[in-house]
């Protein structure tokens, strides 16, 4: 991607940008089938930025009839691999054609900045659908070894119709992130993208078909979670659902499918992600760039976020003056503008909740300050048992416990219902893998804050996940469903039992 542009050159872009506002059903655009619609708007400013489609139960029943037909009729779930291949290849090098107004439309409905709408979220969107595209035609079925006389095929067939229940904190790449293996593996989709953020994947949708994905195939669906999300949760003919959101709504997909059909379920749900700093931990002024970028990076609103520092006592002092040196280098203000790095929260009603965590009470050692959609980022020291320790905030909020020892320090890592991520920081290795044994979430970093990487799969124990992963060839299991087939090869004159 090229340089960053200035503020008035993004805000030229923004001007100019056609915004789609129908649901995408069946290859087009179309309004809700009962004419409604619903604003989605600029948390930065306030403007309403369009007017988009609020589809509700017909609407998923039309989008699923189609994308069934498109299913069973083969047109993209037996396509040839290499055809598949092709056609996601060109969808990614159409974001890429297009990025830059993608980036924009992200920015200006999630109040992301533009910095990491430029640098992060297109690329890796773009890297996401290309790498599950060149997956599709290298894996390889297998044969078991069960006896002489038949053959034992285990193949993989791609589950259906799927829903995909989309969160707001990264509307575009959590998109890939489901997309990406559903259409490799030849699934048909309904996206539900949400509600605050449903610009960037109706143009996605709108690209698939220029780069030549069949009609029916990918359908988004905007709209609230009662009238979308739960119809595509109960639907019948809807054969499995991956979802990412917080635990509550996890929770009712789990019922949804247990009332309807037994559809196979995904979640992905929140966090409360400890980094846990010892005092053998080397290079403090990098340990705390990392948890400062853990902490603050997408305004908190990340899962996988460091919400609680747990550091051991003789390191405290000198890791928080550290940390409180970094988090100067973090500027909040108007998402179009490439020097911030904070911009504003999603919503006027996700900013009230994340500012009831500013309450008095706890001790705040930086920030604590909100004003009009914008959050400074805050550190508090704050008691084991006090909300800001234990629920997720999804804000730019880190909260500080100090601890005695290495197994002190471990049992308040686990002592939350999330298991998504964590950190360790130690120069001990012994410690470190220990610890990172120990501390029970999906995905653990040693001497570092990280995402993961395409390759690697994604997804928490306990209250964070459930079912599948994301990412990695992992997240093929999710969109596939293992067959056997047995063939007889014995003679005529063998025994007919196997
Ligand atoms: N794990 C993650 O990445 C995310 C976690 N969260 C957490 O959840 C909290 C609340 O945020 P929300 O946007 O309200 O999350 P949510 O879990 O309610 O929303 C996620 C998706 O689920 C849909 N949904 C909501 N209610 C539904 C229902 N009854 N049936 C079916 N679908 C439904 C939404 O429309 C959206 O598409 C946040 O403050 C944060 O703590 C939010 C977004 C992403
Ligand atoms: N950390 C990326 C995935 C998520 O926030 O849901």
């Amino acid at each position: 991607m090229s340089d960053l542009l200035t503020t008035e050159e993004y805000k030229a872009i923004a001007a100019g940008l056609s915004l789609p506002t129908g649901a995408f059903i069946d290859g087009s655009f179309r309004p809700a089938m009962s004419g409604a619609t619903f604003d989605t708007t600029n948390p930065a400013t306030g403007e309403v930025l369009a007017r988009v489609a609020a589809c509700g139960a017909a609407d998923v029943d039309f989008a699923v009839s189609r994308a069934r037909d498109a299913f069973e009729d083969g047109r993209w779930s037996r396509l040839p691999p290499r055809e598949r291949k092709e056609v996601l290849i060109r969808l990614a090098k159409l974001i890429r054609r297009n990025a830059r107004e993608l980036a924009v439309m992200e920015s200006l409905d999630s109040g992301k900045t533009i910095f990491d709408c430029e640098t992060v979220d297109l690329p890796e969107t773009i890297h996401c659908l290309t790498w599950h595209a060149e997956l599709i035609d290298k894996i390889y079925d297998q044969v078991s070894p069960a006896s002489d006389n038949h053959i034992a095929m285990v193949v993989r067939e791609p589950v259906g119709v799927v829903g995909l229940v989309l969160p707001w904190n990264f509307p575009l790449l959590m998109l890939a992130w489901k997309i990406g293996p559903a259409l490799a593996a030849g699934c048909s989709v309904i996206v539900k993208p949400a509600e605050e953020t449903p610009l960037t994947a109706l143009r996605i949708a709108e690209l698939a078909m220029e780069a030549g994905l069949p009609a029916g195939v990918f359908n988004v669906l905007p709209g609230s979670g009662p009238d979308v999300g739960e119809p595509i949760g109960r639907h019948m003919d809807i054969d499995a659902v991956s979802f990412t959101g917080s635990t509550a709504t996890g929770r009712r997909f789990l019922r949804y499918a247990a009332e309807s059909n037994l559809k196979e379920v995904t979640l992905e749900m929140g966090g409360k992600n400890p980094a846990v700093v010892l005092d053998d931990a080397e290079n403090l002024d990098r340990v705390a760039a990392h948890i400062v970028n853990g902490a603050f990076w997408n305004m908190g609103e990340n899962c996988s976020a460091t919400s609680r520092l747990i550091v051991q006592r003789g390191v405290r002092d000198d890791l928080i003056a550290r940390i409180l040196a970094h988090a100067r280098e973090w500027p909040v203000g108007d998402p179009l503008d490439p020097v911030n790095r904070v911009g504003a929260l999603v919503s006027k009603a996700h900013y009230d909740k994340v500012c009831s965590y500013l309450e008095k009470g706890q001790k705040i050692i930086l920030g604590g300050k909100a004003d009009k959609g914008f959050v400074e980022p805050t550190i508090m020291e704050v008691a084991r048992d006090a909300r800001q320790a234990r629920e997720e905030i999804f804000g730019p909020v880190l909260s500080v416990l100090t601890v005695k020892s290495f197994d002190e320090a471990i049992a308040l890592a686990n002592d939350t219902e999330y298991g998504l991520a964590a950190s360790i920081f130690t120069a001990n290795v012994k410690r470190a893998i220990r610890g990172a044994r120990a501390i029970r979430a999906g995905t653990v970093t040693v001497n570092s804050f990280g995402e993961g990487d395409i390759s690697t799969p994604f997804g928490g124990f306990k209250a964070s996940g459930f079912g599948g992963r994301d990412n990695g060839i992992h997240a093929h299991d999710q969109y596939t469903q293992l067959k056997t087939i047995w063939v007889d090869l014995a003679d005529d004159g063998d025994e007919a039992v196997a």
